[in-house]
């Protein structure tokens, strides 16, 4: 190809591609005016994982570290770019001390894990919206139950479900354990992820938390949930407490149970009476044992 030791000045119009993920890369570009937008693919989806605008440069990466390019770039309205040769490029970082290269390629190297990992959370199903949706599966079990024992006003014969029907609307009433669970196969949530998601909801009047005969239940409205839940999510933006970081560590309910020595069933029965906090199955990991060995005499004369 063609190498030239000064920029090209090239134009694009609005939404056209300059180069397209995957390509090797032969050029680096500066933007002189306008603005464009890096864009990936994870699985059937596009993300824009940046805007860039005058003066940014890109491109770099698949020229610098001779892999395909990370991300398509596309031009977001009229934009002139400079176009600047491999070759050229790799004149100008040779001529940089070996520490300054090292740092340039541990740095795109930094950029390619980062994009993996926004990639992937960005793509995952929003959880209040799909936990909502979850719900409204859940509901058509739940009225299959209801079915079965042909009870319309009581526990439709399983343990997990409770139909109530209000005077204007169905109240469906299904233990948090249900629907935890649930969640966790769907969207594989851990227990604690799926307890902040349906705190969340129960926050934006959405569902209702009860806790009633020693058990947690959520109970909800399917027809408002239906009309409530998109506008009130709309600008929700959710973010786990735990969602990145593999510091912190959250004990589910059964591992709390094993650490004690006793069942979830005990355990539960402690925490409604209050003899352990229900923040507890919230907690570090390594915060709640280490309370288990201080306070594992008191528990236990409590039990
Ligand atoms: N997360 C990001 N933010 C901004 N620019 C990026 C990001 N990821 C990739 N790029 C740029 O997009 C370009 C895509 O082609 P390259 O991999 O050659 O070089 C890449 C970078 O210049």
């Amino acid at each position: 190809m063609n190498e030239k030791s000064t920029p090209t000045l090239k134009s694009f119009r609005a939404d056209e591609i300059i180069f397209n993920e995957g390509d090797a890369g032969y050029k680096v570009y500066i933007i002189k005016q306008g603005s464009v937008n890096i864009v990936a693919q994870h699985g059937d989806q596009a993300v824009t994982l940046a805007q860039l605008t005058e003066g940014a440069c890109f491109g770099e990466m698949a020229v610098l570290s001779s892999g395909p390019r990370s991300a398509t770039a596309v031009s977001a309205d009229n934009t002139l770019v400079y176009e600047i040769d491999k070759a050229q490029v790799l004149k100008m970082i040779s001529e940089l001390s070996p520490l300054f290269r090292a740092v340039i390629a541990s740095l795109i190297k930094r950029v390619r894990n980062l994009n993996t990992l926004v990639l992937e959370k960005s793509t995952q199903p929003h959880p209040l919206m799909a936990t909502i949706e979850i719900l409204q599966i859940l509901k058509y079990h739940a009225n299959r139950e209801e079915d079965n024992s042909h009870n319309t006003t009581s526990r439709g014969g399983n343990m997990d479900i409770e139909i109530e029907i209000g005077e204007a609307d169905d109240l469906v009433k299904l233990t948090s354990q249900l629907v935890q669970n649930t969640l966790a196969k769907i969207l594989g949530l851990t227990q604690a992820e799926s307890l902040q998601v349906l705190e969340k909801l129960a926050f934006l009047n959405l569902i209702e938390i009860e806790v009633a005969h020693l058990q947690k239940f959520i109970v909800f409205s399917p027809a408002k949930l239906l009309k409530d839940a998109k506008p009130k999510l709309k600008n929700e933006i959710f973010k786990y407490e735990n969602t990145i970081s593999t510091e912190l560590e959250y004990l589910d309910l059964a591992e709390l149970a094993n650490q004690l020595g006793t069942d979830s069933q005990r355990l539960i029965e402690s925490i409604a009476l209050g003899y352990i906090s229900e923040d507890a199955i919230l907690l570090k990991r390594s915060v709640v044992l280490d309370d288990i060995k201080k306070e594992s005499r008191v528990l236990q004369r409590k039990r």
